[in-house]
């Protein structure tokens, strides 16, 4: 595989999973709706080049911690810093999406966003038109730094659907994808915006086993390959398991537990969680162990962090299942003119949340995503 999607925010970029050069840093995150303390004093320390996994059972917090990494949401307390590879510090608490998406952190979303009536081709372009050093005026004018960016875009879309494996789809309209393909288109998109950061939000979901596979695989060399940090939500435990440098488990808005993937699925708290929820799923987090020992051999140590002990909880984190919208992509014919914020984010206390786009007039290409979710999508920024 050719490396040359590689931007300049990420060539050069040397994993290091495990090592101390802290990319996303967030301590004491506290986010309340109202009564619900929906993220209670959260840390996240992410090491530059690794695959950092959150899990924890429906409900737990994850994708509230993305929204407020990603500036969807504002919580009341804390502090989230991204570091750039330059060594660059910007605050994030607070900031809007489409900054975040500037600064390096790119996400996706577990209701994909896609442009529905647009190609696969015209949904990266439009993302990687972020980045495109040519003025609104120059576009117009037709001036010939404009050219040379939409030459650059083009290009650059080429090549990251191909990075992603839709180069045979390239002019296939991506409402009529498979929900795999929507995904991997998704990921394009957020690759287009040229992150340092990734999140993931349930890539898995609703995928079949095949696809699951390839996105496996994909997030791998996204990681090694471009050299960009992951940070991924998934209910799939044998994807976690396999990808994850590290995992941090979330239950009840508190991380209970980080470390490697076998030190998490031993720790008590974490059984407890998954246990009080449903043997079954406790049982795939075990049995996904035992095969990636028997795959791998013996763990790498890694810095384990807190894992100070919660209740267990009532809810199921049952593979794939976790994703209330698997299957139901209401954005694949959405309007791509309209604003992707819908804005509304009548966040139950009003403070919480914000406008998770930042009025972003292009649409959602500002953070990698596209427009159109509902105003039920975009309160929960899933
Ligand atoms: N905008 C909001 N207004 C009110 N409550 C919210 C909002 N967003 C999230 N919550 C609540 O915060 C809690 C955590 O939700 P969140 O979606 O972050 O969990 P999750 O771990 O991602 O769950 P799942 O695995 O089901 O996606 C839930 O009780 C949820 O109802």
């Amino acid at each position: 595989m050719s490396t040359d999607v590689k931007s300049d925010a990420t060539a050069g970029a040397q994993p290091s999973a495990g090592g101390t050069d802290l990319v996303l840093q967030a301590s004491d995150v506290t986010l309340r709706f109202g009564g619900l303390t929906c993220l209670d004093h959260v840390d996240v320390n992410m090491c530059r080049g690794e695959v950092l996994a959150v899990i924890g059972p429906n409900g737990a917090g994850k994708t509230s911690l993305f929204n407020s990494l990603t500036g969807a949401y504002t919580p009341q307390e804390g502090k989230i810093v991204f570091r750039s590879k330059d060594g660059d510090e910007k605050s994030l608490l607070g900031s809007k999406p489409h900054i975040v998406n500037r600064v390096g952190v790119a996400r996706t979303f577990q209701n994909i966003r896609l442009f529905g009536a647009l190609t696969a081709l015209e949904n990266v372009k439009i993302a990687a038109e972020t980045r495109l050093k040519a003025g609104p005026v120059s576009i117009m004018l037709g001036l010939p730094n404009a050219r040379k960016a939409e030459r650059l875009s083009d290009e650059r879309a080429h090549r990251l659907l191909k990075f992603v494996g839709l180069e045979d789809k390239l002019n296939e309209i991506a409402g009529s994808l498979s929900y795999g393909d929507q995904r991997s288109l998704e990921i394009a998109r957020a690759l287009a915006t040229d992150p340092q950061v990734l999140l993931l939000d349930e890539p898995a979901a609703g995928t079949n086993p095949t696809e699951k596979l390839e996105l496996e695989q994909l997030i791998r060399r996204i990681n090694t390959e471009l050299g960009i940090s992951v940070l991924l939500i998934e209910h799939d435990m044998r994807l976690v398991m396999s990808v994850a440098d590290r995992v941090m488990v979330l239950n009840f808005g508190k991380k209970i537990a980080e470390g490697t993937p076998s030190e998490v699925q031993q720790h008590p708290a974490v059984i407890e969680a998954y246990l009080g929820a449903s043997a079954e799923d406790a049982e795939v987090v075990q049995a996904a162990i035992a095969e990636q020992h028997a795959a791998d051999g013996p763990e790498e140590p890694a810095s384990a962090g807190s894992a100070s002990e919660e209740p267990g909880s009532d809810e199921p984190a049952s593979e794939d299942s976790g994703s209330d919208d698997s299957g139901s992509d209401d954005s694949a014919s959405e309007d791509p003119t309209s604003d992707e914020a819908g804005s509304d984010d009548s966040a139950s206390d009003g403070s919480a949340a914000d406008d998770a786009d930042g009025a972003s007039s292009d649409a959602g290409s500002s953070d990698g995503t596209a427009p159109g979710e509902t105003a039920a999508d975009e309160e929960s920024g899933k």
